[in-house]
C-alpha cells in the first residue's frame, strides 16, 4: 500500500464527514456560548428609576431611586440616586393657599426630569405620601386637606412620569415602611436572620416598629409581611402629636395654662430653654394645632414671654408629664393606653433622632447617663454663648435642641421603656449605604412589588463562573471528539481490505 493512502486512513480529518461533524458541533457550542454571553450580560448596565415625595409636616423631600433593570427582585439593589429638599414648609401649611402646595414642588420635580434619562420618563413611577401634618389638617378641616392633595396631584401630573397617586399614608404604613427600608438597606432580609427595629421622629408624629418577642395584643399595632420566603410579625405604633414640633406644643400647653383673663405680661419660666433666652411669642403660635386645646378669640390675640432658665432636671421632669401612664387596658403599655411589648434587639433611630443627637455629639459610645450629662451641660449653657458659638445654625433649631434632646431620652426611657442596655443597642442614623433612612424607599419597594414574598431563584454560579464553565466544557467536548475519532476509528483489517 502506498504511504499516502496509509496516512489517509489513519488521519480522521481526511474523512470529510468526521471533519464536518466536529466542526459543526464546535460551531454550535461556540454560538451557544456567545448567545449565553449576550443574553446574560447586556453591553451596558441599564437602570430603572422611581420617584417618591415625602410630604412631611415640616417639609417635603423628593427622592429618586435607581436600580439595575435586570435585578429588580434582588435585595439591596435599589439605591437613592438623589434627594431634593423642597423650599418652604410642608404641604399642610398651604391649607389657605392650596395652589401654592403644587407650585412648591416645581423646582425639585424639574430637577428629577433632568436627572432621569429621557427614555425612562414614561415608565418611572411617581408617588406622593403625606404624613402627620396632613393627618392633622384632615382632622381639622377635611375640605382643606383635599384641596392641598388635589393641588399636588395636578402639579405632579404635568410631568412626563407615570403618576401613581398622592395620598395621606397611615401611621402603621409609615412605621412599617420605615422598618422595611432600614432592613432592606442593611440586607437583613436574606443575609441575617435578625432584623433591626426602626425609630422615626418627625415633626408631628413618631413611630416605633420592631419584631416583638411576644404576641401583639392589639390588632392596630400588628402588621405581617412575607418577604424573601420569611414571615415577619411586626409591632408598630405611630404617636400623632408626639413628633418634636407638636410635642413642644403639648409641653408648652402644660406649662402655660391659658385662662380667660390672660394679659400680655404672662411670663413662662421654662427649664428646657437656655438662660438668657427671652422671646415674646403669641399664644396663637403655640395653640395652632388640633394636638392642643382650642383658644378663645381673645386668647388667640395675646402674647407671652418665653423665658429660659436652663434647668435640665426640671426640664426632664416636666417632659415626662406629656406621657400619660395612668391607664393601660393591655398587659403592658408604652403610654397613652397604647399596647407595647418589651423592646428587643437593635434599633436604628432616624430623622430628628439623628438631627438632634448628631448636633449634641451623642453617639452610640455614650452611655445613657453620659448622654444625660451632655444634655445637662447643653441646657444650662447661656443662650448668648450658644448663639456666638453656632452662628450658622438656625436659631429655632439651636434654641430647641435642649428640649428635643431631653424629649428623645425621655421618649425612649419613660415612653418606650428602654433600659440602659436597649440604649446601647440603639444607633442614630441618617443614611445606610448613602440612602436615607425613612419610609419612602420601603413604600416604593412595596408598591412596585420589588420585595417578593418568596426568595427569587438565585443562579448557582456567578456570571463569570457560568461563562468560564461553558468555555471549559466546550473545549473538553471538542477534545473528546477529536480523541474519539483518533482512538475509536474502525479496526485496520477491513480498512486494509477495502483498500486492497
Ligand atoms: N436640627 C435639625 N432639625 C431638622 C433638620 N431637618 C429637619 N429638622 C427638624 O426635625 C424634625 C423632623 O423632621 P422630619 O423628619 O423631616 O419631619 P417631617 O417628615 O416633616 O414630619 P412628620 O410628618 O411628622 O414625619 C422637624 O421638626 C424638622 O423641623 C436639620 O437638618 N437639623
Ligand atoms: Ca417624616
Amino acid at each position: 500500500m502506498d504511504e499516502q493512502q496509509e496516512m489517509k486512513v489513519k488521519n480522521p480529518w481526511h474523512r470529510p464527514h468526521i471533519f464536518l461533524a466536529t466542526a459543526g458541533i464546535a460551531a454550535a457550542i461556540i454560538i451557544m456560548v456567545a448567545i449565553a454571553v449576550v443574553q446574560n450580560k447586556p453591553l451596558q448596565q441599564k437602570y430603572k428609576y422611581g420617584i417618591v415625595l415625602d410630604a412631611g409636616s415640616s417639609h417635603t423631600s423628593v427622592y429618586i431611586y435607581e436600580w439595575p433593570a435586570e435585578k429588580e427582585n434582588n435585595t439591596g439593589m435599589v439605591k437613592q440616586k438623589q434627594a431634593c429638599s423642597v423650599k418652604g414648609p410642608g404641604i399642610s401649611s398651604y391649607s389657605k393657599t392650596p395652589e401654592k402646595a403644587g407650585e412648591s414642588l416645581k423646582e425639585c420635580m424639574d430637577n428629577a426630569t433632568k436627572t432621569i434619562p429621557k427614555h425612562r420618563h414614561p415608565e418611572t413611577p411617581v408617588y406622593l405620601g403625606a404624613t402627620a401634618g396632613m393627618r392633622l389638617l384632615k382632622m381639622e378641616n377635611d375640605v382643606d386637606s383635599k384641596k392641598v392633595l388635589a393641588s399636588v396631584e395636578k402639579s405632579l401630573q404635568t410631568y412626563p412620569f407615570s403618576y401613581q397617586g398622592a395620598r395621606i399614608i397611615t401611621g402603621q404604613e409609615e412605621g412599617a415602611f420605615g422598618w422595611i427600608t432600614v432592613n432592606y438597606l442593611s440586607e437583613n432580609f436574606r443575609k441575617a436572620s435578625r432584623t433591626v427595629g426602626a425609630l422615626d421622629l418627625g415633626g408631628a408624629s413618631t413611630q416605633i416598629t420592631f419584631v416583638p418577642g411576644q404576641q401583639v395584643e392589639s390588632s392596630d399595632n400588628s402588621i405581617d409581611f412575607r418577604l424573601y420566603g420569611n414571615d415577619y410579625h411586626l409591632y408598630t405604633h405611630s404617636f400623632l402629636c408626639y413628633g418634636k414640633d407638636q410635642v413642644l406644643k403639648l409641653y408648652l400647653e402644660q406649662q402655660i395654662q391659658p385662662n380667660a383673663d390672660m394679659t400680655d405680661n404672662i411670663i413662662l419660666e421654662d427649664p428646657c430653654f437656655h438662660p438668657g433666652y427671652n422671646i415674646i411669642k403669641s399664644f396663637q403660635s403655640v395653640f395652632d394645632s388640633p394636638c392642643v386645646k382650642n383658644l378663645t378669640n381673645s386668647q388667640k390675640g395675646q402674647n407671652f414671654t418665653h423665658r429660659g432658665i436652663g434647668n435640665w432636671n426640671k426640664c426632664n421632669q416636666a417632659i415626662k408629664e406629656v406621657f400619660n401612664t395612668s391607664h393601660c387596658r393591655y398587659s403592658r403599655c408604652s403610654f397613652n393606653d397604647v399596647f407595647q411589648p418589651p423592646v428587643t434587639g437593635r434599633f436604628g433611630a432616624f430623622s430628628a433622632y439623628f438631627f438632634v443627637m448628631d448636633f449634641l455629639n451623642v453617639t452610640p459610645d455614650h452611655s445613657l447617663d453620659e448622654a444625660k450629662k451632655i444634655l445637662e451641660a447643653y441646657c444650662t449653657t447661656p443662650w448668648g454663648t450658644l448663639k456666638q458659638k453656632h452662628r450658622k445654625v438656625k436659631e429655632k433649631y439651636l434654641a430647641e435642641y435642649c428640649f428635643s434632646g431631653t424629649y428623645i431620652v425621655s421618649l425612649l426611657e419613660d415612653g418606650y421603656k428602654f433600659t440602659t442596655n436597649d440604649w446601647k443597642n440603639t444607633e442614630f442614623i441618617k443614611t445606610i449605604k448613602n440612602s436615607e433612612a425613612g419610609w419612602t424607599l420601603g413604600y416604593m419597594l412595596n408598591l412596585t412589588n420589588m420585595i417578593p414574598a418568596e426568595a427569587p431563584d438565585t443562579p448557582l454560579l456567578p456570571y463569570g463562573g457560568y461563562v468560564s464553565l461553558m468555555l471549559v466544557l466546550s473545549f473538553l467536548i471538542i477534545v473528546c471528539i477529536i480523541l474519539g475519532c483518533i482512538f475509536f476509528r474502525r479496526p485496520s483489517g477491513p480498512a486494509h481490505k477495502e483498500i486492497i
